[in-house]
């Protein structure tokens, strides 16, 4: 009888897990978004920012929500690191790519990595969200204005790779995904925008594709 009841305990307390993991270029604002996250859902609170260093590898942190654990995988962005990445692609339920919204120098080389992340194959079908970082300054682009930027980018990098034979094929299936794209605003210093995003993350990974990958194992 203990058993049976214990059993039932735990079927009724179970909680999924889940692997979210958290890229984009280096001085983004990764690390500090991890770190918020702890500080709005755990008891004990994340590094403040002027303790975090540039990340070398990889920094963890979990947290519990109801029947569910999210676990994140913050990789480092300098461009060494970012090799490693793909990695994680094949067993994450989600990915979040942070873009520095106030660093105009630099989004070119962050929608060049961004595609990069949404050609590969892995990730297919794992939900992406993408958060435009900094929102606290004024000078950063709104959502707005970032998303304009990444599709401007990608139609110019449509034209001059029309003449590339076979490399259309993949260009539109890039572009559908872009038409389905969620973009977030956030600070990551302030924490404004971020418990929205946990929120998408939460309801979207319970309908991952690889959710029922995941069942699927389990039975
Ligand atoms: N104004 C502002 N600054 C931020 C925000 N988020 C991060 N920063 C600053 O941006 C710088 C880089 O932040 P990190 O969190 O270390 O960036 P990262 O993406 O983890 O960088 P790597 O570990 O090198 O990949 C730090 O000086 C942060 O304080 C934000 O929301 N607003
Ligand atoms: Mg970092």
């Amino acid at each position: 009888m203990y058993h049976l009841l214990k059993g039932f305990h735990e079927y009724l307390t179970r909680k999924d897990e889940f692997s979210v993991i958290i890229i984009g270029l280096d001085g983004a604002g990764k690390t500090t978004l991890l770190e918020r996250i702890k500080t709005l859902y755990n008891d004990t609170p994340g590094l403040t920012p002027d303790k975090i260093a540039p990340t070398v590898g990889q920094n963890m942190g979990k947290i519990t929500l109801p029947s569910t654990i999210l676990q994140f995988w913050d990789l480092g962005g300098q461009r060494g690191i970012r090799s490693i990445w793909h990695r994680y692609f094949g067993d994450c339920h989600a990915v979040v790519f942070v873009i520095d919204a106030e660093d105009r120098e630099r989004l070119g080389e962050g929608w060049e990595v961004f595609d990069g992340v949404l050609k590969h194959p892995q990730i297919l079908g794992v939900p992406l969200l993408l958060l435009a970082n900094k929102q606290d300054n004024p000078r950063s682009l709104s959502v707005e204005e970032i998303r304009n930027d990444y599709e401007e980018w990608f139609r110019h990098k449509q034209d001059s790779s029309r003449r590339v034979y076979g490399e259309e094929i993949e260009l539109e299936q890039r572009r559908e995904r872009i038409a389905s794209l969620d973009v977030m605003g956030i600070s990551a210093l302030e924490g404004t925008g971020v418990r929205a995003a946990i929120d998408w993350l939460f309801i979207r990974v319970q309908n991952s594709k690889r959710r029922d990958e995941m069942d699927g194992n389990n039975r």
